[in-house]
């Protein structure tokens, strides 16, 4: 990693399409990588990961477990996305601090900032106003890891920081039909039908809310960067600062698929937060910008689509 004093760095949440690009992106350095499964870890278990954590001794953590879902899943669960998050957050920056770790990267997301801030969304609109009912809960949680890592820093002087990723898509993504966020779904859905040769396919919503994607790679390579920084903002955003509609994001993926019959919408399902669209200079300050486009990302996104379908190991939940 090229840190002074970092020699192993715990990934949580390694199987994950976040978790899995962090290690694609430290194979081959002389990071050592440790990780576990959640058979061997439940992170919402605090003795658990006491443990886990004494056990192993990691001189840094990138916190990318979490529970995680599209806009259907965070609205039908709160209890689980609140309680299990705030759980891992929890016990994982305790633990981590009671074991001596240097330096622990906690993973957010751009949904902790007010549905109507200004936009592009500057860091300092945090707690200036409502969340965006759909993401409430979750959004709940990742303030509250956001928090925590900032107390920790103030009070004991540790090196704990948070990223708050913009909407994030890539290899290992999550393509359950309801549950998976609009990119993945949307990939699944245009796939099937040019398989089916079907006429139309209808996206959620009105198609008029405005998102900005991330590719998974890229955002490897920024948390990454962040760990090499000796004195991080205590949150950065993680985003590209340009963002579309849905309906034109819909568009580009049908393009990607090729699949050419016409797109419909359906406004009785919810289009969430009206806009989304990061300020990112904060993260460009620390000299690092994203290098994948979407129209990129979406064609390698689609070519691991078909090879994890191929392999028939889809992830689907
Ligand atoms: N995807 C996105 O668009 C965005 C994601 N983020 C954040 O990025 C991070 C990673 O997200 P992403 O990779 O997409 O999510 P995934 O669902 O792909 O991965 C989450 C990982 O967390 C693990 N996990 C969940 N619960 C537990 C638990 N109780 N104990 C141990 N491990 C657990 C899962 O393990 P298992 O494999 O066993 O299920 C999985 O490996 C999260 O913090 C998320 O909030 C932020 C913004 C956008
Ligand atoms: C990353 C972020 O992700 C979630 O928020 P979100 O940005 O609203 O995420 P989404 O990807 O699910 O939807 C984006 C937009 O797209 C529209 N849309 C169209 N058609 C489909 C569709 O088929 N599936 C989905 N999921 N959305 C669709 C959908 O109606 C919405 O307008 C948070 O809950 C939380 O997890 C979080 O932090």
């Amino acid at each position: 990693m090229n840190t002074p004093n970092i020699e192993k760095v715990y990934i949580a949440g390694h199987r994950g399409m976040v978790g899995s690009a962090l290690c694609r992106r430290l194979a081959g350095t002389n990071t050592d990588v440790v990780t576990a499964s959640r058979n061997e870890l439940d992170l919402c278990d605090p003795a658990a990961t006491a443990d886990f954590f004494r056990t192993h001794r990691p001189d840094a953590v990138i916190f990318a477990a979490a529970k995680v879902g599209g806009i259907v899943a965070n609205n039908t669960y709160p209890v689980e996305f609140l309680s299990q998050n705030v759980a891992m957050a929890m016990s994982a920056i305790n633990a981590a601090y009671q074991a001596g770790v240097k330096r622990f990267l906690f993973l957010g997301s751009t949904c902790i900032y007010p549905r109507d801030c200004p936009q592009p969304i500057r860091e300092e609109s945090l707690l200036t106003g409502p969340l965006e009912p759909t993401n409430e809960a979750y959004a709940l949680a990742k303030i509250a890891g956001l928090k925590l890592c900032q107390y920790y820093r103030r009070q004991h002087g540790v090196m704990f920081h948070s990223a708050m990723p913009t909407n994030l898509y890539g290899p290992g993504d999550n393509y359950h039909p309801e549950h998976s966020h609009v990119l993945p779904a949307l990939i699944r859905r245009f796939h099937e039908a040019k398989m089916d040769a079907l006429p139309s396919v209808t996206i959620w919503g009105t198609g008029s809310p405005r998102r900005e994607f991330l590719y998974v790679d890229d955002l490897a390579d920024a948390l990454v960067h962040l760990c090499t920084i000796a004195d991080p903002p205590d949150w950065v955003n993680v985003g590209t600062g340009v963002d579309q509609t849905i309906l034109e994001v819909a568009r580009q993926v049908a393009g990607t698929v090729g699949y050419q019959g016409e797109i419909l919408t359906d406004p009785q399902r919810p289009d969430g937060t009206p806009i989304k669209c990061t300020d990112v200079s904060r993260l460009h300050a620390t000299d690092w910008k994203h290098q994948v486009s979407l129209a990129d990302g979406l064609k390698r996104t689609y070519e691991s689509f078909l090879s994890e379908t191929g392999a028939g190991n889809l992830r689907s939940v």
